[in-house]
């Protein structure tokens, strides 16, 4: 479990987290939802440490993260995976050495023993075979893929994702959240999505926290969602027609 407690940052004048604490549940999808600029990418930055909060504290497993220095730090990040938008791929790397990556820098592993979980990470995310290929040559789908397979290629108690649809199609999107929720459950990883998506709220959103102006306006599951009478979730989660309509019949 992740929790974390009254996080604040600041960036000069602009206060954008402004005292956040919830708790991230292990085995779980975990959301993070909120307009644009209500400060979501910040606080997963600042949950992983590449913002440091101006105030509070971040606790992996019940460690306080965020008092530790960058040494004591490096037991926890090795079971971190991260897969920020746009895939973050190593352009020069083929698919099997961006997946070795993390096991370069983090494992005494012999070569054979990298390749063999390279290969079943691609195996898992149904792109065995692929080793080879370029980030160029690979759709944005795949992108994602192997950006999962690297992140879950140190075995993650933690996975952080942030907008894993953004640029994708409906179905493609759909087969991205599977994927995730998948993984969550197999490896019990806690797991916090940063998204817009609101086929993602309502398909993988187990534990939702919603911001609004840097702040915890709502917490709470898909299935509460529908009934909430908070006015800016509302207006945030059913702000499409077609939503409206899904919701009538709910
Ligand atoms: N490194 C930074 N330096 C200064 N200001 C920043 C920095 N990172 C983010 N901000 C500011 O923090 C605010 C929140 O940004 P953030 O990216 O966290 O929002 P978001 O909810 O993820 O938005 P979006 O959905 O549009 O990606 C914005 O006003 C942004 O300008």
């Amino acid at each position: 479990m992740i929790e974390i407690k009254d996080i604040h940052k600041t960036f000069g004048e602009n206060k954008v987290l402004k005292g956040i604490s919830a708790n991230f549940i292990a085995g779980k999808n975990n959301l993070i939802i909120g307009g644009s600029g209500s400060g979501k990418t910040t606080l997963l930055k600042c949950i992983v440490g590449l913002h440091e909060p101006t105030k509070g504290s971040v606790f992996f497993s019940g460690e306080n993260f965020t008092e530790m220095n960058f040494e004591q730090r490096v037991p926890i990040r090795t079971h971190i995976g991260m897969l920020f938008q746009n895939s973050a791929l190593f352009d020069s790397m083929t698919v099997e050495e961006n997946i070795m990556f993390p096991l370069n820098l983090f494992t005494k592993q012999t070569a054979a023993e990298k390749l063999d979980r390279a290969n079943f990470c691609l195996e898992r995310v149904n792109l065995a075979g692929k080793n080879k290929l370029y980030p160029a040559e690979l759709s944005g789908g795949m992108k994602k893929r192997v950006g999962i397979a690297r992140a879950i290629s140190m075995q993650p108690k933690y996975l952080f994702v942030d907008e894993p649809n953004s640029g994708l199609d409906p179905k493609t999107s759909i087969l991205i959240d599977d994927l995730i929720n998948e993984l969550t459950e197999e490896y019990n990883m806690t797991t916090v999505i940063v998204t817009h998506d609101m086929n993602s709220v309502m398909g993988i959103g187990e534990h939702i926290i919603f911001l609004h102006n840097g702040e915890k306006w709502w917490e709470g599951s898909n299935k509460e969602i529908a009934h909430t009478d908070n006015k800016e979730l509302n207006d945030f989660v059913f702000a499409s027609k077609f939503m409206q309509a899904a919701k009538a019949k709910l």
